[in-house]
């Protein structure tokens, strides 16, 4: 094994520029899952996926989840791309998923540079949506089997693959295909590895072993049948905005504790054992807070900022639809505004007990404000959280390729953001699930300027193909 790994490695350091230039390929495509008018290049990338694996030898199957619903047009959902890379049966199955949507970019929204133009800049960042959230990491898996093919080194797994075109708007379609397939093209699946999350700091790798959930609502307010003139209407009629700003001030303090009764309820105690586990991490207030560029930290010990951010839930306030923002001065009452926020969720919330809070809540306030506009809560789409013990052989596996790369002992962490099939994977197959991150915690995926250091980009491709080897050799049943 050892010479094979060599081998693959000396050529990914080869090929690195080659690597750089197909992130760009696809980096330019702008597979913008919550635009309706980008939905024709999320299927675009999917297609290419799907075409450049096939290239390779891979068996593909295509499936359409159906359609949906966005900013009131009928949309196909993009396709999720399945794929089988060998099948011996002398060799374990790995099953590997990622997202080839990405979140949405404007240059406006203050990117130094065009966010679908990857740029690469003198201290290495490639900079560019998606290039860590998550186009880089499903990149790994395809450029580590191309290598393999390319130097005819043998290839220590058979890969099944599953790419969806949904996750950064709730996955829709893709838990039903997941149950579907799980006695079909999933069948045979020993372990499961997912390269969609981040490392705590800018040093030090991690394996990942637990996500929060999300549950992501609208609350709409209605008032007039048209936008009205402020001079006029002003202080006569109960304006829509005013009420939501209200309400959005009650969900939470500006010390991110949840104003919601009883919100905490179902939320697991800290148990001793669990104190231990953030002993002895690379994290620390002052990296986060040079990274965040102005220190805007709640509390005052890096272990609470942790527990915040992986096991408590907490309350974020996206934005309103339908509000005056442009800029300049516009002296309008809307008529109809819609305030998104979302929680993210911890062990032991139930999503179904966290909407029926959350609505009571916001029906009760409204009320008390005695107002005759029309207020509806909406939850749009949620996810799960996952937590998984660390000590499975897969875990074993992550930890060796880890050192193979970067010559130390990954972190063990839990992640604050959400990847709702994790859960749907590892009931419905029954497989063990690891999360093995490439980027860095200061990537900014979701922000302005999101980027991969080049460094990851290229040791993450090494880093995924070490774990493929030592799946092969690491007795799963353990
Ligand atoms: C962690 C992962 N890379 C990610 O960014 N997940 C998203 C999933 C999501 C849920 N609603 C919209 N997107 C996240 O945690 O926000
Ligand atoms: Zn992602
Ligand atoms: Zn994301």
């Amino acid at each position: 094994m050892a010479n094979t790994v060599d081998k693959y490695f000396d050529l990914v350091d080869q090929n690195q520029q080659k690597f750089i230039e197909t992130l760009r390929e696809v980096v330019e495509i702008p597979s913008v899952s919550s635009d309706a008018s980008k939905r024709g290049e999320v299927v675009r990338m999917g297609e290419w996926l799907q075409a450049r694996w096939e290239q390779l030898g891979a068996q593909c199957k295509r499936i359409d989840p159906g359609k949906q619903i966005l900013e009131g047009e009928e949309l196909d959902l993009p396709p999720v791309i399945l794929g089988q890379y060998g099948n011996d049966a002398n060799k374990k199955t790995v099953l590997v998923y990622g997202h080839y949507d990405v979140q949405p970019a404007l240059l406006e929204d203050g990117w130094a540079t065009d966010p679908f133009t990857l740029v690469e800049m003198d201290d290495g960042r490639l900079v560019g949506r998606g290039s860590t959230d998550d186009k880089g990491p499903i990149l790994g898996w395809l450029l580590c089997a191309e290598t393999h093919k390319q130097a005819g080194l043998d290839f220590p797994v058979n890969l099944k693959f599953c790419f969806e075109g949904m996750e950064e708007s709730g996955s829709e379609g893709l838990d039903a295909i997941i149950v579907d397939q799980a006695d079909k093209w999933f069948k045979g699946t020993d372990v499961v590895c997912i390269s969609d999350n981040y490392w705590l700091g800018k040093n030090k790798p991690c394996l990942t072993h637990g996500l929060r959930g999300v549950s992501y609502f609208h609350l709409q307010v209605e008032g007039p049948g048209a936008d009205l003139h402020s001079g006029v209407f002003g202080g006569t009629v109960h304006e829509p905005m005013v009420d939501l700003v209200h309400l959005l001030s009650k969900l939470v303090d500006t010390n991110g504790r949840i104003q919601i009764p009883g919100i905490y309820d179902q939320v697991m105690p800290v148990t001793d054992e669990e104190e231990l586990t953030y002993e002895n991490l690379e994290f620390s207030h002052t990296a986060l807070a040079t990274d965040l560029k102005h220190d805007v930290i709640i509390h005052a010990e890096e272990r609470d900022t942790l527990k915040h951010r992986w096991r408590y839930p907490t309350l974020s306030i996206h934005g309103v639809e339908g509000a005056f923002y442009s800029p300049g001065d516009k002296t309008v009452i809307p008529a109809k505004v819609k305030g998104k926020f979302s929680l993210r969720t911890v062990p032991n919330m139930e999503p179904k007990r966290v909407a029926e809070l959350v609505t009571a809540f916001l029906e009760k306030e409204f009320a008390k404000l005695g107002s005759k506009n029309r207020m509806r809560v909406i939850e749009t789409h949620g996810g799960r959280w996952w937590y998984s013990s660390p000590n499975h052989p897969n875990f074993v596996a992550g930890a060796r390729a880890t050192e193979l790369v970067y010559g130390v002992k990954p972190d063990l962490t839990r992640e604050g953001g959400s990847i709702p099939v994790t859960l749907t994977f590892e009931e419905n197959l029954n497989v063990n699930v690891l999360l093995l991150p490439m980027g860095a915690a200061d990537d900014g995926a979701h922000s302005i300027n999101e980027k991969i250091d080049r460094r990851n980009y290229i040791q993450g491709i090494k880093l995924l193909g070490a774990y493929l080897h030592e799946v092969a050799v690491t007795d799963m049943t353990a």
